[in-house]
């Protein structure tokens, strides 16, 4: 039970596989009027990130991880990260003093939480200066059967949340929203589930909610408090192209749906920021397995580059096709 003096730093994680819209309710919680600091760190998988640039009003306050799963490789990041924030908190080793109320942790749409919550018990510094609050997992409605059909990952997400939102209601109808809530329901009967759309929710209903019971965990599993040993899908890999000649966006959208034709469904995320022949804003492009749409952004500032960036992440891509299909997409 979390007693009442209970000062130690609250952290909520947030996870959901591949598009589900994390970044869009971390967007949604750091543009709400709720009077709190919040120190976000946001992990990708990818060699480079696309999601900072995609937060808004990202300043020192997001620490980006990239280069791994937060699950793995880089849970040592992860650490070294929550020690900094702390020691800035606090104000030890004379370093500045940060003012922060709580810690949200973006995790990439690949990873299982549970490693991730582990750090915050197995590690004595973690556990003496962090309580985590409550696993937040955002349920895409649309492609949620599939990828539970698939993944262990997207199962462990749905298994250790404390808060299921199940986002996207707008894309499906209300039976099909009805049978995903049972089958939700079945793989975790206590975490509460909220339909959403943009990820829409009430702050209160996901932090400092003290949800996140380490007894019912263990219960989920046992060896939850032991080394982990749990297994990556390894035939999901990424690709990631950088581009700084404007490119034809027709030319983007024409191969993408070539691809997607045959490899849809293998095709988890894509996402960029596109610099486009003449257009003056970054174009920002999202896609999960067929869907995909692209909106202006901000225009491009004076002082940068214009660069288009974008990831493609999916099971047994093609690196070569899409690397001289990428090339083609340079405008004429
Ligand atoms: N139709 C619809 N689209 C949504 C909704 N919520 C988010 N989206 C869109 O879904 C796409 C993915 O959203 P993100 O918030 O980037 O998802 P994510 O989970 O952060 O994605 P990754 O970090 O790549 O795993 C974006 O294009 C969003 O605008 C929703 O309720 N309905």
């Amino acid at each position: 039970m979390i007693s009442p003096e209970d000062t130690r730093i609250p952290v909520t994680v947030l996870t959901g596989f591949l598009g589900a819209g994390k970044t869009t309710l971390l967007n949604h919680v750091l543009t709400a009027d709720h009077g709190q600091k919040i120190a976000v760190i946001v992990n990708e998988f990818g060699e480079v990130g696309i999601d900072n640039q995609l937060v808004v009003g990202a300043d020192e306050e997001i620490f980006e991880m990239n280069n791994g799963c937060i699950c793995c490789t880089v849970r040592g990041d992860l650490i070294r990260i929550l020690s900094e924030l702390k020691d800035a908190k606090f104000g030890n080793n004379g370093r500045r003093k940060a003012d922060f109320d709580r810690v949200l942790i973006e995790t990439t749409g690949l990873a299982d939480p549970a490693p991730v919550a582990q750090t915050f018990f197995v590690d004595e510094e973690m556990a003496q200066f962090y309580n985590l609050d409550a696993i937040v997992t955002v349920v895409d409605a649309k492609h949620a059967e599939q990828h539970l059909d698939e993944g262990h990952e997207a199962q462990e997400q749905v298994a250790f949340a404390d808060v299921l939102l199940l986002n996207k209601t707008d894309l499906v109808a209300e039976d099909e929203l009805r049978k995903l809530e049972q089958r939700l329901r079945t793989m975790n009967q206590a975490a509460k589930i909220y339909r959403t759309r943009q990820s829409r929710i009430e702050l209160h209903q996901i932090l400092g909610i003290h949800a996140f019971d380490l007894q019912k965990k263990l219960e989920i599993e046992p060896g939850f408090l032991e080394e982990d040993d749990h297994e990556h899908d390894d035939q999901v890999t990424s690709v990631f192209f950088r581009e700084t000649r404007p490119l034809d966006l027709n030319k983007v959208e024409q191969f993408l749906q070539e691809w997607l034709t045959d490899h849809g469904v293998d095709t988890f995320r894509y996402k960029g920021i596109l610099h486009i022949k003449g257009v003056k804003q970054r174009i920002v492009f999202q896609g999960i397995h067929m869907l995909f749409s692209s909106h202006p952004d901000r225009e491009w500032k004076s002082d940068e580059v214009p660069t288009s960036e974008f990831v493609v992440i999916g099971r047994n891509l093609n690196e070569e096709w899409f690397r001289n299909e990428f090339a083609g997409c340079v405008a004429m």
